[in-house]
């Protein structure tokens, strides 16, 4: 057996950022960029007003003052003249100001008659002048690689790059192997159940970013796996889930071995997740995860999602680890690493984080109320309520 570290150094090792492309800016949320964007042009590109209301040529003028209207500048068709002592403009939000503008009075502060304006004798202290440039400047960049987060769009669309040069998203293919299993909505045998883990798997592949792929369900023999192996030869990442352990139906090892597996490792001192294997299969990277709910779902946390990030260019580095307040007593841990099913709730400093008292990795309903997987270290003696411990945030709970 291997430490948890020691397999993640393995399967960040099988996860090599995949070619790039060019797409749509449209279709890039979620992406992550494989070249920096650099800036055509300024933001804005002109002196803009802030505000509606009048472009005048002084910065500092007399409350009361008046001045005479010479023209208009309106967002997209400005006023071409000059502006000079004694003269203002009709200005809005978003136009340039003209040449000699310094300043802009809000409509609020000024009298209208006619094509003069009387200033109030209270103003506003504000210019309501953005200088050109002042979001950005021609030559900017927004840098590499980075996951495309819905503002990020409109900064690049701002910059004037309707494409995005991103890492192709891994193409995923997730197998559940074992005669007990068949898919929801079909009816079970007596002695079969419903295949529910590929389904978390590749909601959670998409949500960063990959293409899932659920391939047939693999019954218990050489023949069967090895035909739905096959289907998954395109994939960069091939998931199966179960036969990974070491009863006489566990056939997974042995078939991809038997296929070509160069197999990086074959169990892991983690609990729930012990059987876990990783390797290369042809040119796909595969894992294979153990087949109980709960391992799956936390192996594919701990090894898939940082892998898939990795494929597409992001660092290549486990998942981040956060810290709480343990509420209650634990027992000493043994000689596998514990990721231990909690939930956590609001605490004056660091988060509280309360484990769940069964934590048979069978249990969905459990994993299902979890928003963290408290991190028991191998070998971590007794702690104390209060004590402050590091877990793994999950999704956020349900409710
Ligand atoms: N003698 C030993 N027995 C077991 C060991 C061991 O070290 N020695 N390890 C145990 C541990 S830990 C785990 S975890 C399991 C993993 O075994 P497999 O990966 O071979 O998984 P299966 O036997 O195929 O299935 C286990 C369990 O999960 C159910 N399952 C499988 N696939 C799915 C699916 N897609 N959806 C829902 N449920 C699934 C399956 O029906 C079994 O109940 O081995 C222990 N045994
Ligand atoms: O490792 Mo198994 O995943 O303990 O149930």
């Amino acid at each position: 057996m291997i430490s948890v570290e020691e397999a993640l150094a393995h399967v960040l090792a099988l996860a090599k950022p995949l070619p790039t492309e060019e797409i749509p800016l449209a279709q890039a949320a979620g992406r992550v960029l494989a070249a920096p964007v650099v800036a055509g042009r300024d933001q804005p590109p002109f002196a803009a007003s802030a505000m509606d209301g009048y472009a005048i040529a002084d910065a500092d003028p007399q409350p009361g003052a008046r001045y005479r209207v010479i023209g208009e500048s309106g967002a997209g068709h400005g006023f071409s003249g000059t502006l000079n002592p004694g003269q203002a403009v009709r200005i809005f939000t978003g136009a340039p100001v003209p040449s000699g503008g310094k300043r802009v009075i809000i409509q609020e502060d000024v009298t209208r008659t006619s094509d003069e304006i009387r200033l109030d004798v209270r103003l506003d202290t504000g210019l309501h002048i953005r200088p050109a440039g002042a979001d950005f400047t021609v030559g900017d960049q927004l840098s590499a690689p980075r996951c495309l987060r819905p503002t990020d769009l409109a900064l690049i669309a701002a910059m004037n790059s309707a494409t995005v040069t991103v890492h192709r998203r891994p193409r995923v293919a997730l197998i559940a192997t074992g005669d007990e299993l068949v898919m929801p909505g079909e009816t079970p045998g007596p002695d079969q159940i419903i295949a529910s883990n590929t389904f978390a798997l590749k909601a959670m592949a998409e949500s960063v970013g990959a293409e899932g792929r659920m391939l047939p369900i693999a019954a218990d023999q050489e023949a069967a796996l090895q035909e739905v192996l096959h289907l998954a030869q395109d994939a960069d990442l091939i998931v199966t889930v179960g036969g990974a352990s070491v009863g006489d139906h566990d056939l997974v090892g042995k078939v991809a071995e038997n296929m070509g597996l160069d197999r990086a490792f074959y169990k892991v001192a983690m609990r729930p997740g012990k059987p876990l294997m990783a390797g290369r299969l042809g040119g796909s990277a595969m894992l294979g995860l153990p087949g109980n709910p709960v391992s799956s779902i936390v192996c594919g946390h701990i090894f898939m999602l940082p892998m898939l990030r990795a494929m597409q260019g992001l660092p290549a580095q486990p998942p981040a680890h956060a810290r709480a307040e343990l509420t209650c007593d634990l027992g000493p841990n043994g000689a596998r690493a514990h990721y231990m099913r909690s939930r956590l709730s609001p605490g004056t400093g660091l988060p509280r984080i309360t484990p769940f008292e069964r934590q048979d990795s069978a249990l969905l309903t459990i994993l299902t109320e979890a928003d963290a997987l408290l991190l028991r270290p191998v070998g971590d003696g007794p702690r104390k309520a209060g004590e402050v411990v590091e877990y793994l945030p999950l999704q956020p709970a349900a409710g």
